[in-house]
This record gives structure tokens, sequence and C-alpha cells, in this order.
């Protein structure tokens, strides 16, 4: 067992990236939206640090590093700038720091909420591994509307509570397995975390 399987508690990383929260225009509601529906979704201990920061893509970068490098947690969720507009840079900067693309986060995260919004073909959301000498984390991209938080991390359901389309969430504990983070659990009345059958 690696030295990182010892560390049980998961540490996540929480970034609203806007202008205009960070600049005290309106209040952010992406960091309070993650936060409640990771504190409903996770059964297993876990610490969240967070960081309010504009749409420039330096301070991106060196928060995203970090974060992982220094914080040391094991998965890093951003929120906000991943549209079209000029000012949206948050995937440049994640691509910038990652040192695997893990393309099926953001295919998955356009697909679910296309089932939301028409206009979530807008959303260039993209998520990475970075991985130091003795550190690696999952870093992801969701899209700013702090509603699209629970619709991509959760995904469609139906009235009974049913699971149409998978949200992204539902693959991340196995990922953080791979990468020699802790094991994490989820409550399945909001996520199911899947992970292949032993044979
Ligand atoms: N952190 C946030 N807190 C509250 N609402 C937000 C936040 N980020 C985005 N929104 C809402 O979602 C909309 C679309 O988000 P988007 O990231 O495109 O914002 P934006 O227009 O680039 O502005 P900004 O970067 O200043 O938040 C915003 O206009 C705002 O209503
Ligand atoms: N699930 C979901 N995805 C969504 C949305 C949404 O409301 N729900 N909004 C879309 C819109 S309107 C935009 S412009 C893009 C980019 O948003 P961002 O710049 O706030 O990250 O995300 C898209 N993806």
């Amino acid at each position: 067992m690696s030295l990182e399987n010892k560390v049980h508690e998961l540490v996540i990383g929480l970034v609203s990236v806007s202008d205009r929260a960070s600049g005290g225009i309106y209040e952010d509601k992406g960091i309070p939206a993650l936060q409640e529906w990771l504190q409903k979704t996770l059964t297993t201990p876990f610490r969240i640090e967070t960081r309010l920061i504009p749409d420039d893509r330096d301070e991106i970068e060196s928060t995203l590093i970090e974060l992982v490098d220094e914080v040391r947690c094991h998965l890093v969720l951003t929120t906000g700038g991943t549209g079209p507009a000029r000012r949206d840079v948050t995937p440049e900067a994640t691509l910038a720091i990652g040192t695997k693309e893990m393309p099926g986060f953001g295919e998955q995260m356009r697909q679910v909420s296309l089932h939301f919004v028409p206009t979530a073909i807008l959303s260039r959301q993209v998520a990475v591994i970075r991985e130091t000498p003795d550190h690696a984390a999952l870093v992801m991209n969701l899209p700013g509307q702090p509603k699209s938080i629970k619709e991509t991390l959760e995904g469609l359901k139906d009235g009974d509570g049913k699971t149409i389309v998978n949200g992204i969430f539902a693959a991340v504990p196995y990922c953080i397995d791979l990468i020699g983070g802790p094991f994490s659990d989820t409550n399945p009345d909001t996520c199911v975390a899947w992970r292949p059958k032993k044979k």
C-alpha cells in the first residue's frame, strides 16, 4: 500500500472563478453549492479548502498548483470561466497545469447538461490529472451557473429519483483510487460510486 493510501481523509479543493463574485459585485454561490452537494453525497471523511478568484489565467494556474502541490488535494473542482467569452480561460489554465488529460469528464458533462440547457454546448470544461513525484490529483472544471453544479455532478433523474443519465461524480471515487488517493464512497440516493467488480 502506498503512503498516500494510508491517509484516509479525502482533501478537496473548491475554486470559484468569477470576476464579479471575487470583486464583491455579487455573492459567490458556487462554493456554497459545491459544499452542500459534497456534504450530502460523500459518506467517507473529507476536508475542503476553498478559493474565490477572478478570471485571470495566471491566478487560476497558481491556485490549482498550490491546491495540488502544497495543500495536497486529491480532487479539485473549479466552477466558472468555461464559456466562449474573452475572459473565460479556466480550461486553458487547467490544461496548462495537467500532466494527463481526462476527456471523458468534459464529454459526459456536456452530454448530461444538454438535457438541461441547449447552451451546454458552450461550456468548454476539461479535466486533468496533475502528477508530482509523490502525489496526484484529479482537477475538473464545472460551469459557472450555480445550478449546473448539481446537474453535472449528479446527472439527470426521473420523478422517482432513478438515474437517466449519469453525472460525472459516479466515476470520481474510482479515479481517485487509481491515482493513489484515499478510498471514498457516496450516498446512493444522490450518486452511485461505480467501481468495477473484483473477479
Ligand atoms: N460564483 C458565482 N456565484 C453566483 N452566481 C454566479 C457565479 N458564477 C456565475 N454566476 C451566475 O451565472 C452566470 C453565468 O456565469 P459566467 O461564469 O458565464 O459568469 P460571467 O458572465 O463570466 O461573470 P463573472 O465571471 O463575473 O461571474 C452569471 O452571469 C451569474 O448570474
Ligand atoms: N448543466 C449545465 N451546464 C451548463 C449550463 C447550465 O445552466 N447547466 N449553462 C451553460 C452556459 S449558458 C454557458 S455560457 C456555459 C459556460 O459557462 P461558464 O462560463 O459559466 O463556465 O456553460 C453551459 N453549461
